[in-house]
């Protein structure tokens, strides 16, 4: 299994290009689907859960190129299989976005439940509802989500009882080929969500309010061709600023969307980076160490889960005392134990990270639990004194596009190790 060893205490410089956003890249994989026509998408990371949605694309009958320099072009196809096995959606919870478009394209579909992972339990209930509203006939069975619909899917008021972000976007694409129109209500307002409906739009789907918690969908026939481009990946972003920040440095993302970014950007302005920005590019400056900062995390347009992991280890050097608070996950504070290891002073107290920020760390040997709490370990060893070994770095491979070469060429000292 690869690791990381990181010798830490080197300020970041220079300029990061950020990749294509993990997820938005698939659920607008997962979305082809619904195609007629072949369809070519660009600015897609090279991830090992790109490869997984490609692999279960190719699994439901549908061709596909290889994908190089960021470009996969995917074929129409008589839907062979109708099915997303146990082995593939135990690796990639995303596979659960087939559900909406193989229902709508075939009528049929069976997709492993996708259960829990380690920061929570992550039901699909609101999933499985909204469906149940447009018609679907759904059993849970031997691990399995059975759906099937006679005809086609009709169109439905739905009314989501929490906002869900893989919810909103199942039923997006579900409505998307449904007979009459689809109101989801209390939607997700992320803008992976924008970048799926623009997506569906751009292959001639009507979907309008995208951005709002109103989405309207009028159901179409077949849905046409196209070219689209992913939108950059904000949680990238995010991480290299924090890396940035901590270490001390000097940073810019390149081929970004700020728009995207502004409760990320205010807490770390809070912290005390200078940020600037223009229409594509973010640069922070350290201005000595971190303040401490308070976090709430929340659906959008409020402060996102998947950084909290990061500012974690932020506040973990900060001048002071700061907190974390986590409303989406149950348990999504694994990389607390592990930033302890390295000398974090810092107390869960229910789902709150209290810390009491240390002015240096040191390094020791920890382990990834998932995503983004790796991406917290990641940037606390480029800041401690000595060596870190950041063990079952395969969580960091699904979200991050070569962030050790990345992080390399800012100028910091970590190597993969085989
Ligand atoms: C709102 C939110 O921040 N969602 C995050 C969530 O999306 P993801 O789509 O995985 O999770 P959801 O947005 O669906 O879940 C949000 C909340 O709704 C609950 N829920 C969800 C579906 C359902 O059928 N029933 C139900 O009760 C979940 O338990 C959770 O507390 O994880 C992703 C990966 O970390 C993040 O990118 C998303 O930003
Ligand atoms: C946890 C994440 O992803 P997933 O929903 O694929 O597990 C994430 O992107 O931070």
């Amino acid at each position: 299994m690869d690791k990381f060893l990181i010798k830490g205490g080197r300020p970041l410089h220079g300029e990061v290009t950020i990749s294509g956003a993990k997820n938005a890249a698939l659920p607008i994989l997962l979305a082809t689907v619904l195609g007629s026509e072949s369809i070519t998408i660009s600015n897609v990371p090279l991830l090992q859960d790109v490869k997984t949605s490609l692999k279960l694309l190719g699994k439901l009958g549908l061709a596909h190129s290889e994908l190089q320099h960021g470009e996969v072009t995917i074929e129409p196809a008589e839907m062979s299989e109708h099915v997303a096995p146990y082995e593939l959606v135990k690796t990639m919870r995303a596979s659960i976005l087939v559900l909406g478009p193989l229902l709508a394209k075939v009528g049929k579909a069976e997709v492993s439940l996708p259960g829990g992972c380690a920061i929570g339990a992550r039901p699909v209930n609101l999933h499985i509802e909204g469906l149940r509203q447009m018609g679907a006939q759904i059993v849970v069975e031997n691990g399995y989500i059975k759906a099937s619909v006679d005809g086609r899917l009709k169109g439905a008021d739905i009314l989501m009882d929490t906002v869900s972000v893989t919810g909103t976007e199942n039923l997006m694409m579900a409505a998307a080929l449904a007979e009459g129109t689809t109101r989801i209500e209390n939607a997700a307002r992320e803008p992976e969500i924008i970048d799926l409906a623009r997506f569906l739009n751009h292959l001639g789907a009507k979907v309008t309010g995208e951005g709002t918690d109103t989405l309207t969908i009028e159901g179409v026939e077949r849905l046409h061709g196209g070219h689209y481009s992913v939108m950059p990946d904000r949680i990238e972003t995010g991480t290299f600023l924090v890396a940035g920040l901590a270490t001390g440095g000097d940073v810019t993302c390149r081929h970004t969307d700020p728009s995207a970014l502004d409760a990320v950007l205010k807490k770390l302005t809070e912290a005390g980076g200078t940020v600037e920005k223009g229409t594509d590019w973010i640069r922070i400056r350290s201005q000595g160490r971190p303040k401490p900062v308070t976090i709430i995390t929340a659906p959008h347009p409020a402060f996102p889960t998947d950084m909290q992991a990061q500012f974690c280890a932020l506040n973990a050097i900060a001048s002071g005392s700061g907190w974390v608070r986590e409303t989406i996950f149950e348990n999504r504070f694994m990389h607390i134990p592990e930033l302890r290891r390295m000398g974090a002073h810092v107390e869960l107290e229910g789902n709150t990270a209290i810390s009491n920020g240390v002015e240096t760390l040191t390094g020791a040997e920890v382990m990834c639990t998932d995503l983004r709490a790796s991406a917290s370990l990641v940037i606390a060893g480029l800041v401690a004194q000595g060596e870190t070994l950041v063990e079952r770095i395969y969580h960091i491979d699904r979200g991050y596009e070569g962030i050790e070469l990345k992080l390399q060429a800012l100028g910091a000292d970590i190597q993969r190790i085989h």
